[in-house]
Protein backbone atom coordinates (compact mmCIF):
# COMPACT_ATOMS: atom_id res chain seq x y z
CA UNK A 1 0.00 0.00 0.00
CA UNK A 2 2.85 2.44 1.06
CA UNK A 3 4.48 1.55 -2.49
CA UNK A 4 1.02 2.45 -4.68
CA UNK A 5 0.81 5.77 -2.42
CA UNK A 6 4.35 6.41 -2.98
CA UNK A 7 3.39 5.96 -7.11
CA UNK A 8 0.58 8.01 -7.17
CA UNK A 9 2.57 10.53 -5.30
CA UNK A 10 5.74 10.50 -7.66
CA UNK A 11 3.20 10.79 -10.54
CA UNK A 12 1.44 13.93 -9.28
CA UNK A 13 4.95 15.49 -8.32
CA UNK A 14 6.31 14.61 -11.41
CA UNK A 15 3.84 16.15 -14.47
CA UNK A 16 4.68 15.41 -17.75
CA UNK A 17 6.81 18.25 -19.59
CA UNK A 18 5.34 16.44 -22.69
CA UNK A 19 2.40 15.65 -24.43
CA UNK A 20 1.13 13.30 -27.46
CA UNK A 21 1.06 15.15 -30.58
CA UNK A 22 -0.89 13.30 -32.79
CA UNK A 23 -0.02 14.39 -36.52
CA UNK A 24 2.88 14.09 -38.60
CA UNK A 25 4.23 17.58 -37.68
CA UNK A 26 6.64 16.78 -35.31
CA UNK A 27 9.43 19.26 -35.31
CA UNK A 28 12.38 18.25 -33.99
CA UNK A 29 15.28 20.58 -32.89
CA UNK A 30 18.42 19.07 -35.03
CA UNK A 31 20.90 20.01 -32.12
CA UNK A 32 19.38 17.12 -29.78
CA UNK A 33 21.03 15.23 -31.75
CA UNK A 34 24.74 15.89 -31.15
CA UNK A 35 23.48 16.30 -27.90
CA UNK A 36 22.32 12.81 -27.39
CA UNK A 37 25.55 11.23 -29.19
CA UNK A 38 27.81 13.05 -27.04
CA UNK A 39 25.60 12.19 -24.17
CA UNK A 40 25.15 8.67 -24.73
CA UNK A 41 29.39 8.03 -25.06
CA UNK A 42 30.38 10.51 -22.61
CA UNK A 43 27.98 9.84 -20.10
CA UNK A 44 28.41 5.82 -20.06
CA UNK A 45 26.31 4.39 -17.48
CA UNK A 46 28.57 4.20 -14.40
CA UNK A 47 26.47 2.08 -11.77
CA UNK A 48 25.34 -0.80 -13.47
CA UNK A 49 26.21 -4.08 -11.41
CA UNK A 50 26.98 -6.05 -14.69
CA UNK A 51 28.73 -3.33 -15.83
CA UNK A 52 31.21 -3.74 -13.18
CA UNK A 53 31.52 -7.34 -13.11
CA UNK A 54 33.89 -9.53 -14.87
CA UNK A 55 33.56 -10.20 -18.61
CA UNK A 56 31.83 -13.24 -19.18
CA UNK A 57 31.73 -15.06 -22.55
CA UNK A 58 29.30 -12.69 -25.37
CA UNK A 59 25.55 -13.41 -25.09
CA UNK A 60 25.80 -13.34 -28.72
CA UNK A 61 28.13 -15.00 -30.74
CA UNK A 62 27.21 -12.32 -33.43
CA UNK A 63 30.22 -9.43 -34.52
CA UNK A 64 30.62 -7.30 -37.09
CA UNK A 65 29.83 -3.47 -36.40
CA UNK A 66 26.61 -3.19 -35.13
CA UNK A 67 23.65 -2.49 -32.64
CA UNK A 68 24.94 -5.41 -29.87
CA UNK A 69 25.79 -4.16 -26.71
CA UNK A 70 27.51 -6.93 -24.64
CA UNK A 71 26.38 -5.16 -21.51
CA UNK A 72 22.97 -5.61 -22.46
CA UNK A 73 22.45 -8.78 -24.06
CA UNK A 74 24.34 -10.33 -21.04
CA UNK A 75 21.51 -8.88 -18.89
CA UNK A 76 18.88 -10.56 -21.37
CA UNK A 77 20.93 -14.11 -21.47
CA UNK A 78 20.87 -14.24 -17.58
CA UNK A 79 17.15 -14.24 -17.34
CA UNK A 80 16.23 -16.07 -20.48
CA UNK A 81 14.55 -18.89 -18.22
CA UNK A 82 11.85 -16.60 -17.62
CA UNK A 83 10.40 -15.13 -20.54
CA UNK A 84 6.81 -17.05 -19.70
CA UNK A 85 7.01 -16.69 -16.27
CA UNK A 86 4.27 -14.05 -16.24
CA UNK A 87 5.60 -13.19 -12.32
CA UNK A 88 8.76 -13.19 -13.10
CA UNK A 89 10.99 -10.28 -14.54
CA UNK A 90 8.98 -9.71 -17.80
CA UNK A 91 5.63 -9.27 -16.02
CA UNK A 92 5.39 -5.80 -16.68
CA UNK A 93 5.65 -6.39 -20.80
CA UNK A 94 3.14 -9.18 -19.91
CA UNK A 95 0.76 -6.74 -18.20
CA UNK A 96 1.55 -3.97 -21.08
CA UNK A 97 0.84 -6.60 -23.70
CA UNK A 98 -2.54 -5.53 -24.53
CA UNK A 99 -2.33 -2.07 -24.02
CA UNK A 100 0.51 -2.18 -26.44
CA UNK A 101 -1.21 -4.90 -29.00
CA UNK A 102 -4.49 -2.49 -28.91
CA UNK A 103 -1.81 0.15 -30.37
CA UNK A 104 -0.33 -1.36 -33.18
CA UNK A 105 -3.90 -2.94 -33.91
CA UNK A 106 -5.64 0.28 -34.36
CA UNK A 107 -2.71 2.23 -35.89
CA UNK A 108 -1.46 -0.47 -38.38
CA UNK A 109 -5.51 -1.46 -39.43
CA UNK A 110 -5.16 2.49 -40.32
CA UNK A 111 -2.20 2.47 -42.20
CA UNK A 112 -2.73 -0.98 -44.22
CA UNK A 113 -6.57 -0.59 -44.62
CA UNK A 114 -7.66 -3.67 -42.78
CA UNK A 115 -10.54 -4.05 -40.79
CA UNK A 116 -9.88 -3.87 -36.84
CA UNK A 117 -12.55 -5.93 -35.98
CA UNK A 118 -11.83 -8.41 -37.80
CA UNK A 119 -9.89 -11.79 -35.88
CA UNK A 120 -7.02 -11.81 -38.14
CA UNK A 121 -6.75 -8.28 -39.73
CA UNK A 122 -3.08 -8.76 -40.11
CA UNK A 123 -3.73 -12.18 -42.63
CA UNK A 124 -1.30 -11.55 -45.50
CA UNK A 125 1.08 -9.01 -44.11
CA UNK A 126 4.90 -9.41 -42.96
CA UNK A 127 5.88 -8.43 -39.47
CA UNK A 128 9.21 -8.09 -38.46
CA UNK A 129 9.76 -8.34 -34.21
CA UNK A 130 13.31 -6.99 -34.13
CA UNK A 131 14.31 -7.48 -30.40
CA UNK A 132 11.60 -10.14 -30.04
CA UNK A 133 12.90 -12.23 -26.74
CA UNK A 134 10.72 -14.71 -25.65
CA UNK A 135 7.81 -14.16 -28.29
CA UNK A 136 5.50 -11.97 -25.76
CA UNK A 137 4.74 -9.59 -28.64
CA UNK A 138 5.36 -12.26 -32.07
CA UNK A 139 3.02 -14.67 -31.03
CA UNK A 140 -0.26 -11.77 -30.60
CA UNK A 141 0.57 -10.79 -34.12
CA UNK A 142 1.06 -13.91 -35.39
CA UNK A 143 -2.54 -15.08 -34.06
CA UNK A 144 -3.75 -11.72 -35.47
CA UNK A 145 -2.75 -12.79 -38.73
CA UNK A 146 0.97 -11.88 -39.56
CA UNK A 147 3.59 -13.51 -41.18
CA UNK A 148 5.95 -13.28 -38.25
CA UNK A 149 9.71 -13.21 -38.02
CA UNK A 150 11.43 -12.86 -34.61
CA UNK A 151 14.55 -11.97 -34.45
CA UNK A 152 16.94 -11.73 -31.45
CA UNK A 153 20.62 -11.11 -30.90
CA UNK A 154 20.66 -13.57 -27.84
CA UNK A 155 20.69 -16.95 -28.78
CA UNK A 156 18.81 -18.66 -25.42
CA UNK A 157 15.90 -16.05 -26.10
CA UNK A 158 15.34 -18.01 -29.61
CA UNK A 159 15.32 -21.37 -28.14
CA UNK A 160 12.56 -20.29 -25.59
CA UNK A 161 10.81 -18.38 -28.13
CA UNK A 162 10.45 -21.47 -30.63
CA UNK A 163 9.62 -23.65 -27.76
CA UNK A 164 6.75 -21.76 -26.33
CA UNK A 165 5.56 -20.90 -30.33
CA UNK A 166 5.68 -24.57 -30.70
CA UNK A 167 3.18 -25.21 -27.97
CA UNK A 168 0.33 -24.01 -30.72
CA UNK A 169 -0.40 -24.43 -34.50
CA UNK A 170 -0.57 -21.32 -34.93
CA UNK A 171 2.36 -19.19 -33.47
CA UNK A 172 4.70 -22.71 -34.26
CA UNK A 173 4.66 -20.80 -38.20
CA UNK A 174 6.80 -17.78 -36.30
CA UNK A 175 9.89 -17.39 -38.12
CA UNK A 176 12.64 -17.33 -35.11
CA UNK A 177 16.31 -16.67 -35.53
CA UNK A 178 19.36 -15.18 -33.38
CA UNK A 179 20.25 -12.38 -35.22
CA UNK A 180 20.23 -8.13 -35.96
CA UNK A 181 18.23 -5.86 -38.00
CA UNK A 182 21.99 -4.89 -39.93
CA UNK A 183 22.15 -8.33 -40.97
CA UNK A 184 18.96 -8.49 -42.12
CA UNK A 185 19.30 -5.82 -44.12
CA UNK A 186 22.26 -7.22 -45.61
CA UNK A 187 20.18 -10.49 -46.59
CA UNK A 188 17.97 -7.04 -48.33
CA UNK A 189 15.10 -8.69 -46.21
CA UNK A 190 11.95 -6.10 -46.64
CA UNK A 191 8.70 -5.90 -44.42
CA UNK A 192 5.61 -4.31 -44.36
CA UNK A 193 5.61 -3.79 -40.59
CA UNK A 194 8.84 -3.63 -38.76
CA UNK A 195 8.36 -3.65 -34.64
CA UNK A 196 10.91 -3.09 -32.03
CA UNK A 197 9.17 -2.80 -28.81
CA UNK A 198 11.24 -2.04 -25.62
CA UNK A 199 14.57 -2.70 -27.33
CA UNK A 200 16.25 0.80 -28.64
CA UNK A 201 17.12 1.55 -24.98
CA UNK A 202 19.15 -1.45 -25.11
CA UNK A 203 21.32 -1.27 -27.93
CA UNK A 204 24.56 0.03 -29.22
CA UNK A 205 23.67 3.29 -31.08
CA UNK A 206 19.88 4.27 -31.49
CA UNK A 207 20.49 6.17 -34.92
CA UNK A 208 22.05 3.55 -36.60
CA UNK A 209 19.68 1.15 -35.10
CA UNK A 210 16.84 3.10 -36.67
CA UNK A 211 18.52 3.27 -40.06
CA UNK A 212 18.46 -0.38 -39.99
CA UNK A 213 14.91 -1.03 -39.30
CA UNK A 214 14.31 1.50 -41.70
CA UNK A 215 16.55 -0.20 -44.35
CA UNK A 216 13.79 -3.22 -43.39
CA UNK A 217 10.79 -1.34 -43.80
CA UNK A 218 9.50 -1.85 -47.56
CA UNK A 219 8.75 1.62 -49.33
CA UNK A 220 5.44 2.47 -47.26
CA UNK A 221 5.11 0.39 -44.63
CA UNK A 222 4.97 1.37 -41.09
CA UNK A 223 7.60 1.25 -38.17
CA UNK A 224 6.62 0.97 -34.49
CA UNK A 225 9.30 1.50 -31.55
CA UNK A 226 8.01 1.65 -27.97
CA UNK A 227 10.94 2.56 -25.33
CA UNK A 228 11.26 4.88 -22.12
CA UNK A 229 11.42 8.79 -22.41
CA UNK A 230 14.27 10.27 -20.52
CA UNK A 231 12.16 12.04 -18.06
CA UNK A 232 12.85 12.84 -14.44
CA UNK A 233 9.26 11.07 -13.94
CA UNK A 234 11.05 8.12 -15.63
CA UNK A 235 13.58 7.81 -13.75
CA UNK A 236 11.47 8.28 -10.52
CA UNK A 237 9.01 5.91 -11.92
CA UNK A 238 11.20 2.89 -14.58
CA UNK A 239 14.09 2.92 -12.41
CA UNK A 240 13.49 4.18 -8.77
CA UNK A 241 10.10 2.63 -8.09
CA UNK A 242 10.23 -0.36 -10.63
CA UNK A 243 14.16 -1.68 -10.27
CA UNK A 244 14.58 -0.68 -6.08
CA UNK A 245 11.20 0.00 -4.63
CA UNK A 246 8.81 -2.84 -6.33
CA UNK A 247 11.39 -4.95 -7.52
CA UNK A 248 9.46 -5.47 -11.12
CA UNK A 249 12.97 -5.68 -12.93
CA UNK A 250 16.16 -6.09 -11.75
CA UNK A 251 18.50 -3.69 -10.65
CA UNK A 252 20.35 -2.38 -13.66
CA UNK A 253 17.86 -3.27 -16.09
CA UNK A 254 17.73 0.28 -17.36
CA UNK A 255 20.27 3.03 -17.41
CA UNK A 256 18.83 6.47 -17.14
CA UNK A 257 21.36 8.09 -19.79
CA UNK A 258 20.49 5.14 -22.57
CA UNK A 259 17.05 6.08 -22.83
CA UNK A 260 15.58 8.72 -25.51
CA UNK A 261 13.34 11.82 -25.22
CA UNK A 262 10.25 11.69 -27.87
CA UNK A 263 11.98 14.47 -29.63
CA UNK A 264 14.91 12.82 -30.19
CA UNK A 265 13.37 9.23 -31.27
CA UNK A 266 11.42 11.77 -34.09
CA UNK A 267 14.65 13.23 -35.49
CA UNK A 268 16.92 9.91 -35.59
CA UNK A 269 13.96 8.56 -37.51
CA UNK A 270 13.16 11.25 -39.63
CA UNK A 271 16.80 11.27 -40.43
CA UNK A 272 16.33 7.36 -41.40
CA UNK A 273 13.42 8.38 -43.41
CA UNK A 274 11.00 7.64 -41.21
CA UNK A 275 8.01 10.65 -40.45
CA UNK A 276 6.27 9.53 -37.26
CA UNK A 277 2.55 10.11 -37.62
CA UNK A 278 1.41 9.22 -34.04
CA UNK A 279 2.40 8.83 -30.72
CA UNK A 280 1.11 7.06 -27.28
CA UNK A 281 2.11 6.86 -23.77
CA UNK A 282 1.18 3.71 -21.59
CA UNK A 283 -0.02 4.78 -18.55
CA UNK A 284 0.37 2.44 -15.52
CA UNK A 285 -2.81 2.57 -12.62
CA UNK A 286 -1.18 1.19 -9.73
CA UNK A 287 -4.66 1.12 -7.86
CA UNK A 288 -6.12 -1.46 -10.52
CA UNK A 289 -2.57 -2.79 -11.43
CA UNK A 290 -3.14 -1.72 -15.32
CA UNK A 291 -1.79 -0.01 -18.06
CA UNK A 292 -3.80 1.72 -20.57
CA UNK A 293 -2.47 4.30 -23.64
CA UNK A 294 -2.77 8.19 -22.77
CA UNK A 295 -1.15 11.03 -24.43
CA UNK A 296 0.84 11.41 -21.19
CA UNK A 297 4.13 9.98 -23.28
CA UNK A 298 6.50 11.27 -20.25
CA UNK A 299 7.16 7.82 -19.25
CA UNK A 300 6.44 5.15 -21.60
CA UNK A 301 5.78 6.03 -25.31
CA UNK A 302 5.19 4.30 -28.70
CA UNK A 303 5.99 6.25 -31.88
CA UNK A 304 4.21 4.53 -34.87
CA UNK A 305 5.87 6.07 -38.41
CA UNK A 306 5.75 5.55 -41.66
CA UNK A 307 8.51 5.14 -44.39
CA UNK A 308 9.12 7.57 -46.91
CA UNK A 309 8.93 6.37 -50.20
CA UNK A 310 11.82 5.44 -52.35
C1 LIG B 1 13.18 -5.52 -23.03
S1 LIG B 1 13.36 -6.84 -24.14
C2 LIG B 1 11.96 -6.57 -25.19
C3 LIG B 1 11.41 -7.84 -25.77
C4 LIG B 1 10.23 -7.67 -26.72
N1 LIG B 1 10.52 -6.70 -27.78
C5 LIG B 1 9.01 -7.24 -25.98
O1 LIG B 1 8.76 -6.03 -25.89
O2 LIG B 1 8.28 -8.10 -25.48
C6 LIG B 1 14.71 -6.35 -25.18
C7 LIG B 1 15.17 -7.46 -26.12
O3 LIG B 1 16.01 -6.91 -27.12
C8 LIG B 1 17.07 -7.81 -27.36
N2 LIG B 1 18.17 -7.03 -27.95
C9 LIG B 1 18.92 -6.10 -27.34
N3 LIG B 1 19.78 -5.54 -28.21
C10 LIG B 1 19.52 -6.13 -29.41
C11 LIG B 1 20.06 -5.95 -30.72
N4 LIG B 1 21.01 -5.07 -30.95
N5 LIG B 1 19.56 -6.68 -31.72
C12 LIG B 1 18.58 -7.60 -31.48
N6 LIG B 1 18.04 -7.82 -30.26
C13 LIG B 1 18.50 -7.07 -29.24
C14 LIG B 1 17.37 -8.41 -26.02
O4 LIG B 1 18.04 -9.65 -26.11
C15 LIG B 1 15.97 -8.55 -25.43
O5 LIG B 1 15.41 -9.80 -25.74
MG1 LIG C 1 13.88 -1.79 -21.59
Amino acid sequence: MVSKHLLTRLRTLTRPAIHCRRSSNFCPNPKFLHELQSRRYSDAPQSSPAASAPTPPPASNLNSKSSLNEIELRKFAAIADTWWDAEGPFKPLHVMNPTRLAFIRSTLCRHFGKDPHCARPFEGLKFVDVGCGGGILSEPLARMGATVTGIDAVEKNMKIAQLHADLDPITSSIDYHCTTAEKLVEEQRKFDAVLALEVIEHVADPAEFCKSLSALTSSGGATLISTINRSMRAYATAIIMAEYVLHWLPRGTHQWSSFLTPEELVLILQRASISVQEMAGFVYDPLTGRWSISDDISVNFIAYGTKSSE
